[in-house]
């Protein structure tokens, strides 16, 4: 398997804690407690509860008092339901707040698990265990956490980074096809927006790139990673820079709210990037046959990993309805992450809603 036979790679945070990466690091996660704790709250969806179960045994092997928390899975765990559920589990169990909580389970549950920790007692230590390839490169990286509200994609969180975070790749052989693709679109995005290695090492062998098995799958794992965490370790808090890697996301979110969470994170963002290259080009970010290039180069490398690249065409209403509770708008005014050119990210404020139409337009499939 892909990373089994080598060292482990350690990508740090700032100074603030490491991304630990490789075969078998899961072994690893008694060492990434800091100081004090006692109990530790296992977090994970039903999908995972063997792999949750030995989690809580290398816990106990090392004395802590451990126990599972199963949690609804994908995006029915992040809800203010699941998260009181957990808070009355602490409650009761007499969690402190120098006690742990660790997340094992892709982005909706690092997600969950680390708001649940920045919320307890003001704040507990999580590590986050990411066992999908977008928790891994995304997710469980940054200290973003959050839940969704009826009105929205993670409109109710916190900025909580964890103390350490494991990826281990090999759990990532149990995770279905589309899973796996749906993590892609937040390695292109990376590719996209400061790191074109990854948009020739998917091109060299789109095939390959959708399994878990790539040879190149480390490779393009780290420098996701790496692109993540050189921008949180400057801007924890999406003052300016951190709001690059929420590229394709205003449409994209705004996708996953209309099809009420029917659709993949990943496989919405897909869309959006295309949105928003669209976007980029009407309003003269993206100029001349270089812009035109770019534009087909988002469809094109998306689309040789079976990402979409359309949408419906009749819910432009309530998709801009939803892109008005974006996190990056400012007031009335709608504000993009979008290119000036390959790994050039800009920032478009207030495009006109004729501007955001046409590009709607040219997403749109009947
Ligand atoms: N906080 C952030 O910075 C950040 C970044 C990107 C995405 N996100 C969030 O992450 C979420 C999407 O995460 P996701 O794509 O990992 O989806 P997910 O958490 O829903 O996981 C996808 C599916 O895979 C299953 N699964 C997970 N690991 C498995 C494994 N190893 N083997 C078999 N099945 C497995 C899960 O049970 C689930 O059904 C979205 O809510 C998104 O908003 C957050
Ligand atoms: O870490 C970030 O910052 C991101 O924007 C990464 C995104 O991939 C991720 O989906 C994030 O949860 C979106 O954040 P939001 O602030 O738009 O809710
Ligand atoms: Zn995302």
């Amino acid at each position: 398997m892909t990373g089994a036979s080598t060292a482990p790679t350690v990508i740090p945070v700032g100074s603030d804690y490491d991304v630990v990466i490789g075969g078998g690091v899961l072994e690893q996660v008694a060492d990434l407690l800091r100081e004090g704790v006692e109990r530790v709250l296992v977090v994970h969806p039903p999908t995972l509860s063997g792999l949750a179960d030995r989690v809580v045994g290398l816990l106990t092997d090392k004395g802590y008092a451990a126990e599972p928390a199963e949690v609804p899975d994908a995006e029915s765990a992040k809800t203010s339901t699941v998260a009181a559920s957990l808070w009355g589990r602490l409650g009761r169990a007499g969690f402190t707040r120098s006690d742990a909580i660790v997340g094992v389970g892709g982005g909706t549950v690092t997600d969950l698990a680390g708001f649940v920790a920045a919320t307890w007692l003001r704040g507990v230590q999580v590590v986050q265990v990411p066992t999908t390839l977008l928790g891994m490169v995304d997710a469980a990286v940054g200290g973003k956490t959050g839940i969704n509200t009826e009105e929205g994609k993670n409109l109710v969180g916190a900025f909580h980074p964890p103390v350490g975070v494991l990826c281990d790749i090999d759990v990532l052989r149990s995770l279905p096809e589309a899973d796996f693709v749906g993590g892609l679109a937040e390695v292109i995005k990376c590719g996209f927006i400061a790191d074109p290695v990854i948009l020739d090492l998917v091109a060299q062998d789109p095939t390959a790139a959708r399994r878990a098995d790539n040879p190149r799958l480390r490779e393009l794992i780290e420098r996701a990673i790496r692109v993540k965490a050189d921008v949180v370790a400057v801007d924890l808090k999406d003052n300016a820079v951190r709001e690059i890697l929420n590229y394709g996301h205003t449409f994209g979110h705004a996708i996953e709210q209309v099809e009420q969470f029917s659709w993949r994170h990943g496989e919405a963002i897909s869309v959006g990037m295309v949105y928003v290259a669209e976007l980029a080009r009407l309003t003269g970010h993206l100029t001349g046959p270089e812009g035109d290039d770019l534009v087909a180069w988002h469809r094109a490398v998306l689309e040789s990993v079976g990402l979409p690249t359309t949408y419906r065409p009749d819910r432009f209403e309530a998709l801009l309805t939803a892109m008005s509770r974006d996190k990056k708008a400012r007031g009335s005014t709608l504000r993009f992450v979008v290119l000036d050119g390959l790994a050039e990210p800009a920032r478009l404020a207030g495009p006109s809603e004729e501007l955001l139409r046409a590009a709607y337009e040219l997403v749109s499939v009947r």
